[in-house]
Order: structure tokens, then sequence, then C-alpha cells
């Protein structure tokens, strides 16, 4: 297969229809050489019409008059709670060094139905049924993945084998950070400058991230080795896959708690032209209580603290208030995400 159209950064495109131990290496090498793979989407694991259902769903709400929105804004009561429901243009930054002004454009945070979906506005109230089956088989693909990585990664049976990440992201245990997100970049037609941005530099917070765009959507960009931003296209081969991949990276969580062996790779949302642009992103976390505590895993010991892991370490912990601490600080989850999440939204405690 050929690659299509302008360089762009290379990221493989995994098959785990059949998954083997051969298939689970090809899944960490991704995840830990370029923290970004893509899953081909045999058109079960999520129905391409549940993708596109939910994009026009998206497309329906954000079109509502911005009062309507605000009733429902992040964090407040009415939406649900922390991190649950609408953030406003400019209402976070993703790159609080980098950036002057918040990012251009809005979202609406879902999280995991406890026992029901959020109390959600229309029209995303009529369409719990299929809000809820695309967050069962993100889900679903979160914890594939999650398994081919324990298997590739050697967990001995006797600490749970393969199913050990897995097991930690069991939703039917406890409440988790998992969060659904619908994202609207509205068009810009005048650039401040080249360098405009349309979501700052950064890592993604949980453990997977499974990212949804529609055909030909452009913009988003992921750090390379060389310092350089290599485009990531939606659909690397589209003559050989007629549905896109699913694009899944590694989170700063999964690379915490692996020490550095998953690779958690800076990312972007560049102007690219400044059409209206629609995104759908869904953020896998572990259970709230999970214990980010050593993973049982000989090759992750051997993995080797080159320079590179360790500064990326200190990236890590210093994001998260824990500079000059050991390695041996195990946070929850819970603590992990709200120690994130108090840097985006300024939020105290
Ligand atoms: O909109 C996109 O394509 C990417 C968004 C993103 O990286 C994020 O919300 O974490
Ligand atoms: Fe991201």
């Amino acid at each position: 297969m050929s690659r299509s159209g302008v360089e762009d950064a290379g990221i493989p495109v995994i098959d785990i229809s059949n998954p083997s131990s051969a298939v689970a290496l090809q899944v960490l090498h991704a995840a830990s050489t370029f923290g970004f793979l893509f899953i081909k989407n045999d058109g079960m694991t999520i129905p391409p019409k549940d993708i596109e259902d939910m994009f026009e769903l998206s497309r329906e709400f954000f079109k509502l008059p911005r009062e309507l929105k605000a009733e429902y804004a992040i964090h407040s009561k009415r939406a649900g709670g922390n991190n649950r429901g609408w953030v406003s243009m400019q209402g976070e930054s993703l790159d609080p060094e980098g950036q002057k002004q918040g990012d251009p454009k809005e979202a609406f945070n879902i999280a995991e139905s406890n026992p029901s979906l959020q109390p959600l506005p229309s029209p995303l109230s009529s369409s719990s049924p299929l809000i809820s089956r695309f967050q069962a088989s993100c889900h679903t693909l979160c914890t594939n993945i999650l398994a081919l990585l324990g298997n590739a990664l050697s967990i001995p049976s006797s600490h749970g084998g393969a199913t050990w990440f897995a097991t930690r992201h069991d939703q039917t245990l406890g409440p988790s950070g998992t969060i659904l997100r619908l994202l609207y970049y509205p068009s810009t037609t005048a650039p401040k400058d080249s360098q405009s941005i349309r979501a700052g530099a950064h890592s993604d917070y949980g453990s997977l991230t499974l990212l949804f765009r529609p055909p030909g959507n452009a913009g988003l960009e992921i750090l390379k080795g060389d310092g350089s931003w290599g485009p990531v296209p939606v659909n690397p081969y589209p003559s050989a896959l007629s549905s896109p991949p699913i694009l899944v990276n590694i989170g700063d969580l999964l690379s915490f708690w692996t020490s550095g062996t998953l690779k958690s790779t800076i990312h972007r949302v560049a102007f690219a032209g400044g059409e209206e642009r629609y995104s759908i992103a869904y953020f896998c976390h572990p259970r709230d209580e999970v214990k980010l505590e050593a993973v049982p895993s000989k090759l992750i010991d051997e993995f080797g603290k080159s320079e590179e892991i360790v500064e990326e370490m200190e990236r890590q912990k210093k994001t998260l208030g824990l500079e000059g601490s050991g390695n041996g600080v195990a946070l929850t989850a819970k603590e992990h995400l709200d120690r994130r999440l108090r840097v985006t939204y300024g939020l105290k405690e």
C-alpha cells in the first residue's frame, strides 16, 4: 500500500481482528515509538454509520444558540458536575504556557453512564441510545487494545496476565474519568499569523484516546522526533481502506504508569485553511480508585532509562506538580486526572 498525499507522520495501520502475539507486538511497537497507531475499522468494532450519525448529531448541537449551550456549562450542576458539559470558545487552553488566549474551539464532554447518561440538552438528549452505543463500542476497542498491550508486555498470569490493564478499566466495577468529547472549531477566515493554532500543543491525559474525524478533515499534527510537525491524515490508505481506520494515541496516564515505555506524543490542531472543523474524541481512563503502581512487566523494567525517557518522566511530573519526587509515587487514576484538570481549567480544589 502506498501512502497518500503529502508526507505524513508515518503512523502504522494495524489489523487487530485476529489478535495474536504478533499483532500485540505491532501494537506495542507503535505505542512505544510513535505513541500513535491506526486500528483498521472492520466495520463491526465501531460501525461507520454510528460514527457518521455522531457527527450529524454534533453538527446539530453546536448550531444551537450560545445561551442554550451555556445552560450546560462545563463543571456546572446542570451538566452533571465536574468535567461534564459545554466548553465555550477560548474556554480552555491546552497549552497554557505557549498560548495567550484559549483555543478557538467549542467542546461538549459526556461522561460514561452512571447508571444513565448525565443531563443532556436537546438534540443530544433524544439521541442517548446512539451516544451510549457509541461509548460502549469505543470502550470495547480500548479494552481490546489494552489487552494486546498487556500481552506484549508479558504481564505474568500470576499478576492477572494480559488483561491486567483491561480489568483496571472495567467500567462495571466503578466510576472512571472516561469522557466522550464532541469538538467544534468554527471557521476562521483571518488568521493573525501563520502560526495560528486551533488546539494548542498538548498530550492527552488518560490511558488511550480514540480520535474520529470526518473524511478530508485536516489540521491534526504530531510532534516528530526531529522536532518538526507531521500531519496525520484521516485515511492514510484511501484506496485500500473503505472506512477510515481509527486513530488511537497513548495518553500521559498510561505513559506515566509504564514509566515512559509507552509514549504520550505531543500533538496539536493547526489552522489548515480555517474551514469549520468537527472531531470526536473518546478519552479512556482507568477506574478512579486504580492505583498507578508499578506494572508487573520485566520488559518495562528492562526498557532502560534512556535520557529521553528520564526527560519525559520529568516533564510529566512537572505537569502533575510532582517535581523532585522519586518514581515511587503511586497516584490513583482520579488524583492523576484531577491534577491535570486543575492546570487546564485553572480549577481550585
Ligand atoms: O480535534 C482534533 O483533531 C484533536 C483534538 C485533540 O487532540 C484533543 O482534544 O485532545
Ligand atoms: Fe489531544
